[in-house]
């Protein structure tokens, strides 16, 4: 079922019956305004935004334009938003600026006669704090930063019982070489929303308390942008990543930046024509920048709306999972005592020595979900670490199923997704 009306991918095919996609967080689909308005940028801003004249300028208004949305749509300024081929690009500019801030700092303070290079005969490392939860382009960067020796990172533990990052075990974390504290604002596959501005107040006021360099903050907002409302000054974050195929806009991102290169370093990756201020050079992708700024607009006009949606759609699905299979049956994988979670998303485990996750889907006649991160698809029946790490137990983690619903999602859709598992399971456990 295509929710946006039009001709589905699934209705060209000789499929018997129409797909049921809740698979929301692995990726979303376009809006029809956003592929209008890339349509139009493809078809009328072909020019070089950087050229003056005229194809050139409106290639630089609708640039401008959307990043001005962009910025709304997270309570930034414009000149805050650095457009990135997306979240992946995005999070390793974070963590590259931190370690190049760390130094340049240091640097300076040596020079001053404030810092050592060295300590007890070590020499010194920049000290990055993020938690054992979070998407690989930044728990696969802090760690390749660590193994290159470039840095210490430590990988705080959720806890157990909430699947939250607890503040407390954050901040015992922190070292006098701390640069860089990245915790996502919400997880892809449990949706519990981490405590992002109360890590921030308190890391404010730490340093406030110590001079420079200070701990730079980041959190990583692709699965909660469009779902729930964020608002980067508020959170009090340095950095916030935006990932545009969460939020029904196409593969671009944007890093929100409080002030880059004023009150927050940004260090290049790559050196080019100039483009983005220098921070992140090479000609503008104009028709993704603009769905992406369209997109924007949709959140910022609509977002009330979505989460109502969204969060009145997943109460119904987990609802009637209860009723078909019974409150015995099912482990609710996304319930945490304590936290709250994205209103969109429902990870739960059907119970059975038959019944692991992809055996469960592949079983499925209509519904496409996933039983945890698209990226990890590879996996084979390995638990979910991020389940396990969440405190499900091992048997439970193995079959869970991640169904997160989207914009179009519907009653009937729900319906027919729930009585699509209940086939399965049935076959599966050879009922008759
Ligand atoms: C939490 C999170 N962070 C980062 C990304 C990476 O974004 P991208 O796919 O645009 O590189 C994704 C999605 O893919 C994500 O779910
Ligand atoms: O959670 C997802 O599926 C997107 C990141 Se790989």
């Amino acid at each position: 079922h295509h929710p946006h009306g039009g001709q589905s991918l699934w209705q060209h095919c000789d499929l018997q019956e129409e797909r049921i996609y809740m698979d929301y967080n692995a990726t979303t689909p376009l809006e029809s305004e956003v592929i209008l308005a890339i349509s139009e940028a493809l078809h009328e801003a072909w020019g070089n935004p950087s050229s003056s004249y005229l194809p050139g300028r409106k290639a630089k208004n609708i640039i401008n334009r959307s990043r001005e949305n962009v910025a709304r749509m997270v309570g930034g300024r414009a000149e805050d938003i650095i457009f990135t081929s997306g979240g992946t690009e995005a999070n390793n500019l974070v963590f590259y600026t931190a370690i190049k801030y760390f130094w340049e700092a240091r640097g300076a303070a040596e020079i001053n006669g404030q810092e050592k290079s060295h300590q007890n005969g070590k020499s010194v490392l920049p000290h990055i704090i993020t938690s054992n939860v979070e998407h690989d382009s930044v728990k696969l960067t802090a760690e390749n930063l660590s193994r290159e020796g470039k840095a210490d990172v430590t990988f705080v533990p959720v806890s157990k019982v909430t699947a939250r990052v607890e503040v407390e075990d954050v901040m015992a974390a922190v070292r006098p070489t701390t640069c860089l504290i990245s915790v996502m604002l919400a997880n892809n596959e449990t949706g519990v929303l981490m405590p992002i501005r109360e890590l921030c107040q308190r890391v404010r006021s730490l340093n406030k308390q110590q001079p420079a360099p200070r701990i730079l903050l980041h959190t990583d907002a692709a699965q909660a942008i469009g779902k729930v409302r964020v608002d980067a000054q508020e959170l009090g974050v340095d950095y916030l990543t935006i990932v545009g195929h969460k939020f029904y806009a196409p593969r671009v991102g944007a890093l929100y930046v409080n002030g880059p290169g004023t009150t927050t370093p940004v260090f290049p990756m790559f050196f080019g024509g100039g483009q983005e201020r220098n921070f992140r050079p090479g000609t503008e992708n104009t028709p993704m920048i603009a769905g992406l700024g369209k997109a924007a607009e949709l959140v910022s006009t609509h977002l009330s709306r979505y989460e109502t949606h969204l969060r009145e759609t997943t109460l119904y699905l987990e609802q009637r999972l209860q009723d078909v299979f019974g409150r015995e049956k099912i482990h609710f994988n996304s319930h945490f005592l304590g936290s709250e979670t994205l209103p969109n998303t429902c990870n739960v485990s059907i119970l059975g020595p038959e019944l692991k996750g992809r055996r469960v889907l592949s079983s499925c006649r209509r519904l496409l979900a996933s039983v945890g991160a698209a990226c990890h698809s590879n996996r084979g029946d390995r638990p979910s670490h991020i389940l396990l790490s969440s405190g499900i137990p091992p048997e439970v983690a193995a079959n869970a199923l991640r169904l997160s619903v989207g914009r179009g999602t519907t009653h009937s859709d729900v319906e027919l997704a729930v009585e699509d598992l209940r086939q399965a399971v049935q076959q599966l456990e050879g009922l008759s």
